[in-house]
């Protein structure tokens, strides 16, 4: 025997009924004898609480409420039932509806409605769904029969709650089936007093009723239809990634629902537990799907945990002070006190210092706790035992729940390390010593983002997903994007790293989309869904949308963008970039951002301002990490002006050589800033500082490459012309140098703090005479490199090399978030 029990949702529309039908004819069609219990059409019992209400304030408008009632069942009628017979049908619907008139016409009358009415309103509902699919199963030849569940299910007179008779009620219901072979089509959420009274069975009653009657027929399995996938992983509306529960055990159904998870309210299934029958959850709109089975035991399952489940809104009552500590009964009072006003705590921590005791409530109570708390504790806070309460509000409580993390160690550390690294604050914690739950109190604001972050960590370590948002579709920008897409794959097959672009942004539009924006199209995605860039709300709308591990790539040559960082840091958005601009302005500037970063634990990495994709900045940064020191810095750090250096020959013509390299992606959008020396004077001080010098832009003394004419050109036009004029300055310098036997490079170089930065004439015994194309030469003379210096070399201008180094970044910071 099985006893399958379809719930509102199920029995509420002629698409949802036809499903149940068939899934009632295809257990009949395998010989599986079965009872099936209804809820009534989803929504019509709130309609008819409604009603009664309407009908007790002499409100005649209850009837419209009866009539949507009664036109909602016969539409069902005229769908599924055969013209011939709809008649008898309508007539059988009409006799109960006009049965549910008459008494609200007594409530209409009296203007009054007491709890034994109520519960005989709202019985309509089960009975009129019940009596419908009854109906159409017999129209369709279907040997089956409409049990009215009052008939068999006894219960005390506790109105809206009442309380079952279980022997009875099972005596009752053996005796009936004994009697019959037929299909029993039974109405959920009632029963009826000894004396003939309906009653309703209180919260998650139709789930009630399938437990009783599988309890009494000893079904070996409860069918609970609902529709969805059954119990899942997280809240789906909350968490995308969230999946179906294969197993899960009766216990942690039950912590899973206390925290809001609202598929099944396992206390109404209490009476199949008892008799250990698995209760099976299933999707009347995907019936093939195997669902969720809750057991005694589970079966084993790859995870640690089993769920994650949260309570949105929740308030923190803090008492605290110093006469608590050692005190016997402060505890017992405070919770017989909330007892005493039916308050109930959905969480309690103390630390073992017994300075303070915080427990949850519903924010509902808060004013109504703080009154009795004071007037309780009246007398300790006067002397000062108590300093106070302290109550906070806008926060959430995150669950997570499962029999497996008894046998685990780390669980917690997990938990905490990956809500740290998301910048999500963690204001409270309970774990009970059954470990089978714990639980975090959270600020309101963080709860889809703790969520997701958490559920990915225990369920989907494999996989990360980092939330990327591009300000900049230049060259470097457009290359990134055309990285990241290429290697997808392999990032997320062995990086175990998800790059979802979430917004992009050029100097026109931009587009937000948190789903993900495709990256193979995201040109068409922003031209077609772009709204007009503005940036200042593209920061804000990185920060509102607070999704775990954000990045912030600013692939642009924008000056002021670094006003924008430290907002990110404070949101706990990491920072990528090849700008250099954050890192080459006021030292005061620069610290606060470094500090930060650290602070709000967020990364900021801009690997690619000095030397692009060469690997500089981190092994500088390895070098200091493990205790070594510098002595001198120096170095060819312009991809531009060293392939000026390596090309321009008698015969060519310089500005022609700058054209080349902007060609080719190697100067600034702006050339000046590299022939100026501005943009080596950035990179030096950046090395400067990340070696730990307190130096500013005026330190760094630039010996002038470029003749005043060019110096002043006011635009990049004049500019090119100005270089044409003064072609003959450029070629007497290389004459001069080829004379000597030597060659032109732009050095700079650090030493006893300080920098010098211009050109200079070297001969082949110098380590920087061997260059080419667009090569950058660092060399760095330390303590521990002291007789021979480390050197890194290689092309240090141009999209691809550049954007493969701010790719690094990216995934650096998914390794850390890992
Ligand atoms: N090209 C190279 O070899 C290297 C460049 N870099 C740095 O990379 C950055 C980008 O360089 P490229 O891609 O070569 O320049 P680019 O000029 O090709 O690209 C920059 C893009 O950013 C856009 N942009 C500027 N301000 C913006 C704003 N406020 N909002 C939205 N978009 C804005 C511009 O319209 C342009 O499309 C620069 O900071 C540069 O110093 C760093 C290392 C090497
Ligand atoms: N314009 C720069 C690019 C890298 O920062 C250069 O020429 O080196
Ligand atoms: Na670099």
């Amino acid at each position: 025997m099985k006893v399958l029990k379809f719930g509102g949702t199920s029995c509420g529309t002629v698409e949802s009924i036809q499903s149940v039908l068939s899934i009632i004819k295809g257990n009949l069609e395998k010989g599986r004898k079965s009872a099936v219990v209804f809820s009534a059409m989803g929504g019509v019992t709130n309609q008819l609480i409604e009603a009664g209400k309407r009908a007790s304030l002499e409100d005649t408008s209850y009837f419209d409420l009866v009539k949507a009632i009664e036109d909602r069942h016969f539409d069902v009628v005229r769908a599924l039932i055969d013209v011939k017979s709809q008649s008898k049908v309508f007539a059988n619907i009409r006799t109960t509806i006009n049965e549910l008139e008459d008494l609200l016409k007594g409530v209409c009358l009296i203007r009054e409605i007491s709890a034994r009415t109520s519960d005989l309103i709202v019985s309509f509902g089960e009975r009129l769904s019940t009596t419908l699919i009854y109906e159409i199963l017999h129209a369709q030849g279907v040997d089956c029969q409409y049990l009215d569940a009052r008939k068999v299910v006894r219960t005390n007179g506790n109105f809206g709650m009442a309380e079952v008779n279980f022997e009875l009620t099972y005596k009752l219901i053996k005796d009936h089936f004994s009697k019959t072979k037929s299909l029993q089509l039974i109405t959920g959420f009632i029963g009826s007093t000894e004396k003939g009274e309906t009653t309703t069975l209180g919260r998650g009653g139709s789930d009630y009723t399938g437990s009783i009657f599988g309890a009494a027929l000893n079904a070996h399995e409860i069918e609970i239809w609902t529709d969805v996938d059954g119990m899942m992983t997280a809240d789906p509306r909350k968490v995308k990634n969230a999946f179906t529960i294969p197993t899960i055990t009766y216990a942690e159904a039950m912590e899973l629902t206390h925290f809001g998870a609202k598929v099944i309210y396992p206390p109404s299934l209490q009476p199949a537990f008892a008799k250990n029958i698995p209760i099976r959850v299933l999707n009347t709109f995907n019936p093939e799907f195997v669902g969720t089975v809750v057991n005694r035991e589970a079966d084993p399952s790859d995870y640690i945990i089993t769920g994650i489940s949260s309570i949105d809104n929740l308030a923190l009552v803090n008492l605290q002070g110093s006469g608590m500590i050692g005190v016997a009964g402060v505890s017992a009072k405070l919770f017989t006190v909330l007892a005493k006003h039916k308050i109930s705590v959905i969480l309690i921590s103390q630390a073992s210092s017994e300075h303070s005791i915080c427990f949850a409530i519903d924010p509902k109570f808060s004013a109504e706790v703080r009154q009795i708390l004071a007037s309780e504790f009246a007398a300790e806070i006067a002397i000062g035992d108590i300093e106070g309460i302290d109550i906070q509000e806008n926060l959430s409580v995150i669950a997570v729940v499962g029999e497996g993390m008894r046998h685990h160690t780390g669980v917690s550390g997990k938990l905490f390390s990956v809500l740290g690294k998301n910048g999500i604050n963690i204001v409270a914690t309970a774990q009970g010593s059954s470990e089978l739950n714990i639980s975090v109190v959270i600020e309101r604001k963080d709860i889809s983002k703790a969520l997701n972050v958490i559920h990915d960590t225990f369920f989907f370590s494999s996989v990360k997903t980092l939330n990327l948002f591009l300000v900049g579709t230049g060259l470097i920008g457009k290359a990134l994007l055309n990285q990241l897409q290429g290697q997808g794959n392999y990032l997320s097959k062995y990086k175990g790293l998800k790059v979802n672009l979430v917004g992009v942004m050029n100097s026109r539009k931009m587009f937000i989309e948190e789903q993900g924006i495709p990256m193979e199209n995201w040109t068409e995605e922003l031209n077609a869904k772009g709204k007009p860039a503005e940036l200042w709300m593209f920061v804000e709308e990185a920060k509102r949308l607070n999704l775990p591990n954000s990045v912030f790539a600013d692939c642009t040559a924008d000056k002021q963008i670094h006003n924008y960082y430290l907002g990110l840091f404070e949101s706990n958005i990491s920072v990528v970039t090849p700008n250099k601009v954050a890192n080459s302005g006021k030292y005061e500037d620069y610290a606060l951002l470094h500090r930060t970063a650290l602070k709000k634990g967020v990364k900021f990495l801009y690997e690619t301002n000095v030397g692009a994709g060469l690997p500089v900045i981190n092994t500088l940064q390895g070098l200091i990490s493990s205790g070594d020191r510098f002595e001198r810095i120096e170095g060819v750090l312009s991809g531009t002006l060293s392939y000026i250096f390596n090309n321009f020959k008698k015969g060519t013509k310089f500005a022609d050589i700058v054209r080349e390299a902007k060609a080719k992606g190697y100067t600034e959008p702006d050339p000046r800033e590299d022939l100026s020396g501005m943009d080596v004077a950035r990179k030096i001080l950046i090395l400067g500082r990340e070696i730990g010098l307190k130096i500013e832009p005026e330190d760094v003394t630039i010996h002038k490459l470029l003749p005043e004419n060019c110096e002043k050109a006011p635009t990049v036009d004049e500019f090119f012309e100005q270089l044409e004029v003064s072609n003959t300055y450029f070629e007497k310098m290389v004459d001069e140098a080829e004379a000597r036997g030597e060659v032109l490079r732009f050095i700079a170089t650090l030493e006893d703090n300080k920098i010098n930065i211009g050109v200079r004439s070297i001969n082949n015994r110098h380590p920087f005479y061997m260059m080419d194309g667009a090569d950058n030469v660092i060399s760095f003379t330390t303590k521990r490199y002291s007789d021979r210096p480390l050197v890194i070399k290689g092309p240090g201008a141009g999209a691809e090399v550049t954007a493969s180094g701010v790719f690094a970044d990216i995934v650096a910071i998914g390794s850390y978030l890992g």
